[in-house]
């Protein structure tokens, strides 16, 4: 890593333990990036910034608490940004959802590498299935997904998820008053609203980010999350 670490922006410093789980992670990445196709911001300030820094910033104030919590994030890929978060929150479990096979398979076998195994669940599934599942709706205090699908089809993925105190993070790149129109339309159709925009200006240049908070209004009406596929299909905005 670079001399100017990318968290001297945030109110949150990882431990050197943790340091170590990432550099872990790191050479984990690159050996099973040889395998399956993961992810190719592996190396330098791609993992530095856009993989970990870029999975972190929007959970300060999880991160400052430290409390125990559980954590979803759909859509994981090859891990993000559920594992870089299980080792930023050491009191989290973390249930990590991809309908991916030989991805999920891959990120179990990282995060058993990274002694993770304890607090990581892996489920290869769609969205949609983990949003009706009694073990999962309602279950979590945070739900996350990142590159996942357009926001209001991501949005009927996460919300059923929360509990009645939880919030939904939505990481976005680029994020219009027309995405937040639509949003807004399908949030309340989930019996949810929207929270302050979070915007974040990546380190070296790597662009602007923004993170959309949801949370619960009541509970989710029982027909949503639709099934596969119908959400993408057709969005609830
Ligand atoms: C572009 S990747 C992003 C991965 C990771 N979140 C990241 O930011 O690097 C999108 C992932 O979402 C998964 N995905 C998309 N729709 C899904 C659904 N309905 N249920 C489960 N996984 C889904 C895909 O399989 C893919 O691995």
């Amino acid at each position: 890593m670079s001399s100017t670490a990318p968290w001297d922006q945030l109110t949150w410093q990882p431990s050197s333990d943790q340091l170590q789980q990432f550099n872990r992670l790191q050479e984990l990445l690159r050996e099973w990036n040889g395998k399956v196709n993961l992810t190719r911001l592996v190396e330098g300030e791609d993992y530095w910034i856009s993989q970990i820094f870029d999975s972190l910033w929007p959970l300060q104030p999880w991160l400052s608490k430290g409390e125990p919590l559980k954590v979803i994030d759909v859509g994981t890929g090859g891990g993000f940004p559920g594992l870089a978060i299980a080792i930023a929150l050491p009191q989290a479990q973390l249930t990590l959802v991809d309908s991916v096979g030989r991805k999920v398979q891959a990120v179990q076998a990282m995060a058993d590498a990274l002694g993770l195994t304890e607090r990581v669940q892996l489920r290869c599934e769609r969205a949609e299935k983990t949003g009706r599942d009694p073990h999962c709706r309602r279950q979590f205090q945070l739900a996350v997904a990142r590159a996942v699908a357009a926001a209001p089809v991501v949005a009927e993925y996460l919300v059923p998820l929360l509990s009645a105190d939880g919030t939904a993070l939505l990481y976005r790149g680029q994020w219009s008053d027309e995405d937040q129109r639509q949003l807004q339309r399908a949030a309340a159709q989930l019996n949810s609203s929207t929270e302050t925009i979070q915007v974040q200006e990546l380190p070296a240049e790597r662009g602007l980010r923004h993170v959309i908070p949801l949370r619960p209004q009541g509970v989710c009406p029982k027909q949503y999350p639709r099934a596969v596929g119908v959400p993408a299909k057709l969005p609830l905005a």
